[in-house]
Parts: C-alpha cells; structure tokens; sequence
C-alpha cells in the first residue's frame, strides 16, 4: 500500500513537540502536530505507558485520516514505588501544571533518603487507526531528584531531574545534549531503526 508521506504527531504537550522537531528531521515524512487538525487531546485512562500511546495514536490518525506518532512518558520514582509513573502529567491533578506537579514530587520525597528516578518514554507509530501492527519502541533515562530547580531548558520535570554523571539537571542540557541521551531521543532512534 503507497502509504501518505504525511504524519502527525499525536501531542500537544509543546516541549515534547519541541525535541520532536529536531528528532525527526531524519525521517522522510512531513510532520505536523494533530493541534494543526484540531485534533482534541485524547483520554489516557490506562495503567501502562504502551497502552495510553496506542490510544492517542489511534486517536489522532482516526480523526486526520494519516499515519500517526504518539508518545507517552513521565517520570518514575524509586522510592514512591514508580509514582508517578503514567500519571506525571496529572500528578497534582488537573489543570496540568508543572510547578504544582514539581512541588508535589518534593514533598512527597522529603521523607525519602532513596532519590534515585528514571523518566521512561514509549512511543506508538500506526500507519492508520486500525493498524494490527503498531510499532513500538521504549526509551529509559536514569537520575535523581533534586528539591531545588535548576535550569531554564526543557520542559515538565527537568529542573528537578538530575543526571550526576554530568553533574547537571535535564533543564541545564542544550535540546541537543537531551535528545542525545534522553528517553525521548533513545526511544526514537529505536523507532526510526523499526520503520527502516
Ligand atoms: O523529557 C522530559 N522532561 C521533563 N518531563 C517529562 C519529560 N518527558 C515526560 N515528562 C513528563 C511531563 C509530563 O508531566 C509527563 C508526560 O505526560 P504525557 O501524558 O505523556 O504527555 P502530555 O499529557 O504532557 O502531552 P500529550 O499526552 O499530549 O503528549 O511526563
Ligand atoms: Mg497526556
């Protein structure tokens, strides 16, 4: 099947559409996020990662007719047993807000001495909505959570998350040195290999 070269991104969460841009200037399609089709967010009711990129996937190419590229992600905490996990965007409920959502993260670790993180990324290509073969591909990034931000870069977590091998927070890396090494960046190499 001659499949469309266009494909939209099923997110509108702007600083993952951000790092995307620049992700995905190695593929051959013409990428446009699903707020240019009016594309309304998708419900995300599940309790895996996969589960819920499916659903915005599928969400977004059944609404534009084209092939559609998902991801959902967030940040998993050791010592809150994986909180929290798919639920990071709504952490401290909704309206989604990043600073509620930090504060609530350092509070909840205060009486922790374990501090240790991951964010992890899953990522959902379907070539339409029904697709029987979606592709998947995953990405981790270790750290620590730090209860002081630092950093302008990034987005969400980033200020917070800190890489101690670098010595910097998520926020203090250039877009370039995040998707180099970030979830998001090894999910996506992941993903380009598959579509290859
Ligand atoms: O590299 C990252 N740097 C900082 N924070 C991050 C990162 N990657 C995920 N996160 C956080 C942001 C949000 O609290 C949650 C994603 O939630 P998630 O549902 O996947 O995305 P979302 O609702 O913001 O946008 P959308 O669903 O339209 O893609 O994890
Ligand atoms: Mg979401």
């Amino acid at each position: 099947m001659l499949m469309s070269r266009t494909l939209v991104l099923a997110s509108n969460n702007a600083g993952k559409l951000k790092e995307f841009s620049s992700l995905l200037a190695q593929i051959d399609f013409e990428v446009r996020p699903q707020g240019e089709f009016d594309v309304p967010e998708a419900e995300e009711p599940y309790l895996t990662f996969v589960e819920n990129a499916l659903a915005k996937a599928r969400h977004a190419a059944r609404l534009t007719g084209l092939p559609a590229l998902a991801d959902d992600s967030g940040v998993c905490v050791n010592a809150l047993g994986g909180a929290p996990g798919v639920l990071s965007a709504r952490y401290a409920g909704e309206p989604k807000s990043d600073a509620e959502n930090n504060r609530k993260l350092v509070a909840e670790l205060a009486p922790h001495a374990d501090k240790s993180a991951y964010y992890y990324c899953v990522l959902v290509f379907v070539r339409h909505a029904d697709d029987p073969q979606p592709v998947i591909a995953d990405g981790r990034w270790n750290g620590v959570i730090i209860d002081e931000p630092r950093g302008a870069g990034g987005f969400g977590y980033d200020p917070y998350f800190l890489l101690p091998e670098q010595g910097k927070t998520a926020a203090e890396f250039s877009a370039a040195e995040k998707n180099a090494i970030s979830h998001r960046g090894q999910a996506l190499r992941a993903l380009v290999e598959k579509l290859r």
